[in-house]
């Protein structure tokens, strides 16, 4: 099975760099977001309470970003990941986080990881 609820372009906002001027105020980010979850149950019920809700993962993503103040993408990204993990119940999740504005002479810079849920 391979089902994936996306979440593409989510604009956010958060205080990320390891530059002087990035500690000073928030700076744009965009998150691309794939989560593998079966989605056969809420096709079956048409019910939101069966399905990975995306604006739920949107609203808390953005709740949780604006709180942060990491220097690295990565740790972000990393922080991000398992929140969806672990609050959400998605299998894996793919998820691409980048800094449009971080160089003048780049579209955009940053990381892109895939993490699984671990068996407990
Ligand atoms: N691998 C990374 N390299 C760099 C990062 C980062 O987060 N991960 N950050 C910076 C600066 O903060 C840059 O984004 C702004 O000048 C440089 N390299």
């Amino acid at each position: 099975m391979t089902d994936v609820v996306f979440i593409e372009g989510l604009c956010l906002d958060a205080v990320i760099g390891v530059h002087a001027h990035e500690r000073l105020a928030p700076q744009p980010l965009r998150l691309d977001i794939r989560m593998q979850f079966d989605t056969r149950r809420a096709a079956a019920s048409d019910a939101l309470s069966d399905a990975l809700d995306y604006d739920a993962v949107a609203r808390r993503l953005a709740e949780y970003v604006a709180s942060t103040r990491f220097a690295l993408v990565e740790t972000l990204a990393e922080r991000c990941a398992a929140l969806i993990l672990d609050e959400f119940g998605a299998e894996r999740v793919q998820l691409r986080l980048a800094k449009p504005t971080a160089l003048k002479s780049a579209a955009a810079v940053g990381v892109e990881i895939a993490r699984a849920r671990r068996s407990s």
